[in-house]
């Protein structure tokens, strides 16, 4: 009995086969071209989303019979595409991108956004899909009429996905659907106020489900799959580390950071700049989360690697980080494409501080993995200022939280305790639940939180005053870049 995953993130597509026991037996990882048109512009092909999706799936699974699958996804990512055939009419406009910055200064000058925070949960950002679809209609020639006419659909990448896997159902999940800002997460449904003001045509708008559903039947291994998990990456992170509990807590180190607390059935609005989000929904009952978005995390230490060529490989800044001179306070903000919470500022640029002289490599590296524990303690700080509750577990995962540096520092800032799972690979661990759960070959949220292993836990050791002191630092640096 066997269940296939598929994770197609930012940087790569992923598929894993686990057995019944939620044990990974099989991967195949394929990456994909990243395209920045312009500054500020980040696209992909979707044509190409899809071969890598083709690829690994068939490899992963060449030796397997696949009884469900489960998608998790780059969440906000949008593609626009013609029913007829399938095919994309522009690049996917990705989460990153910030060409409609103006356009959402527009809308909070119109006083748009509490109308809009109220239905969605979110902030007026380009980072979500609503004004990125808006720009591939007005842009892209003919797309509106088409639009209007009917003739298109659509969707974030799971949507995309389960077209092609299926033939052409168009359906989502709630977890991305709340994340598009046209989906009202009071009512479960669209916006239809929204997409009139954003001038949006719900004729391309796709059905929502449940995370643990029936979404469609695929053909892509030669005889029929049907596939019955789909959750937006970071809430599928969330239900992979079992984060069931309100005050249960769960931080995604991949190329951005994702923090989402678990607050109950009721949801908690922030007057913290955080956003509300659907953490799951399950047979129509919903769970929310607050959740705290950072843009750049281990996109920082790829910053090391690609752009200063300081690293050949990411693991090297473990060692450089501890070789860093202790005199030498260097902080790095690194806004490279603006910051996300509790900030929303897309205009910011990155910024360092503190550069002497002696600044080297290994500065560099300890000033690039600080910032990330610094942001992190943003986040939860807002989260501990609007929820009422006590967040008493982090769970951490993602690329960067193989970083045992970069995880102590994190434990040292908050000055909590993090737990990093035995199986890090838990965003795909969360759809690989949710379709064995939905086809009965796996047990119910119970069984599984009982699965869940510890493989290290991160004391902090910081005096408070120290950590005080540091983090005053990196808030003065931050009000520096931003200006404020
Ligand atoms: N040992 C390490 N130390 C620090 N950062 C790391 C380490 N290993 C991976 N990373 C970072 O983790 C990120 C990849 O994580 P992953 O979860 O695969 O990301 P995504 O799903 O966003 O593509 C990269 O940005 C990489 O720089
Ligand atoms: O693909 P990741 O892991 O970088 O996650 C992207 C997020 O879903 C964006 O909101």
């Amino acid at each position: 009995m066997t269940i296939l995953a598929i994770d197609q993130g930012t940087t790569s597509t992923r598929a894993i086969v686990f057995d019944e026991s939620l044990r990974p037996l099989t991967t195949a990882q394929c990456e994909f071209k990243q395209h920045f048109p312009r500054s500020g512009w980040v696209e992909h092909d979707a044509r190409e989303i899809w071969a890598t999706v083709e690829q690994t799936v068939t490899k992963a699974a060449a030796d397997h019979r696949i009884q469900a699958i489960g998608i998790t996804n780059q969440r906000e990512t949008v593609v626009l595409w013609d029913r007829k055939t399938g095919e994309p009419l522009h690049n996917a406009i990705v989460w990153q991108d910030r060409r409609t910055a103006r356009f959402c200064e527009e809308l909070h000058a119109g006083g748009h956004e509490a109308r809009i925070t109220e239905a969605t949960g979110l902030l007026i950002d380009p980072y979500f899909s609503a004004t990125k679809l808006k720009w591939l209609l007005d842009e892209v020639p003919d797309a509106r009429a088409r639009a209007e006419r009917g003739e298109l659909a659509f969707g974030t990448i799971d949507s995309f996905l389960i077209w092609k896997l299926t033939g052409g159902a168009h359906v989502t999940d709630a977890t991305n659907a709340c994340r598009t800002m046209l989906y009202n997460i009071g009512t479960q449904g669209w916006d239809a106020e929204i997409c009139a003001l954003l001038d949006i045509p719900m004729t391309l708008l796709p059905e929502v489900l449940d995370n643990a559903a029936e979404f469609g039947t695929t053909g892509i291994l030669g005889y029929d799959v049907p596939i019955l998990g789909v959750a937006g990456d970071q809430q599928a992170a969330t239900i992979g580390q079992a984060c069931f509990r309100p005050g249960m807590l769960k931080s995604t180190y991949g190329t951005g950071c994702f923090a989402l607390l678990n607050t109950g059935a009721e949801r908690c609005a922030s007057s913290h700049r955080l956003l509300t989000t659907i953490a799951y929904r399950l047979d129509g009952e919903v769970t929310y989360a607050l959740e705290g978005s950072i843009f750049v995390a281990g996109a920082v230490v790829q910053w090391l690697r690609d752009s200063l060529g300081i690293i050949q490989d990411a693991a090297e800044t473990q060692a450089l980080a501890e070789q860093a001179d202790p005199n030498q306070e260097i902080v790095l903000v690194p806004a490279f494409t603006g910051l996300g919470a509790p900030w929303w500022q897309p205009d910011t640029r990155g910024a360092m501080f503190g550069l002497t002289r002696g600044t080297g490599p290994a500065e560099f590296a300890r000033a690039a993995l600080e910032s990330v524990g610094y942001q992190t303690r943003d986040l939860l700080q807002a989260m501990r200022a609007d929820w009422s509750g006590s967040a008493d577990v982090l769970r951490v995962d993602g690329g960067m939280a193989r970083s045992d540096w970069a995880m102590q520092f994190l434990a040292d800032i908050l000055g909590a305790q993090v737990d990093r799972p035995q199986v890090t690979e838990t965003t795909a661990l969360g759809a690989a639940w949710l379709a064995g759960m939905k086809a009965g070959l796996c047990g119910g949220m119970e069984d599984f939180a009982q699965s869940w292993d510890l493989e290290r836990r991160f004391d902090p050791r910081m005096e408070e005053a120290e950590r005080d002191r540091r983090y005053a630092l990196w808030t003065r640096a931050v009000k520096a870049t931003v200006g404020v």
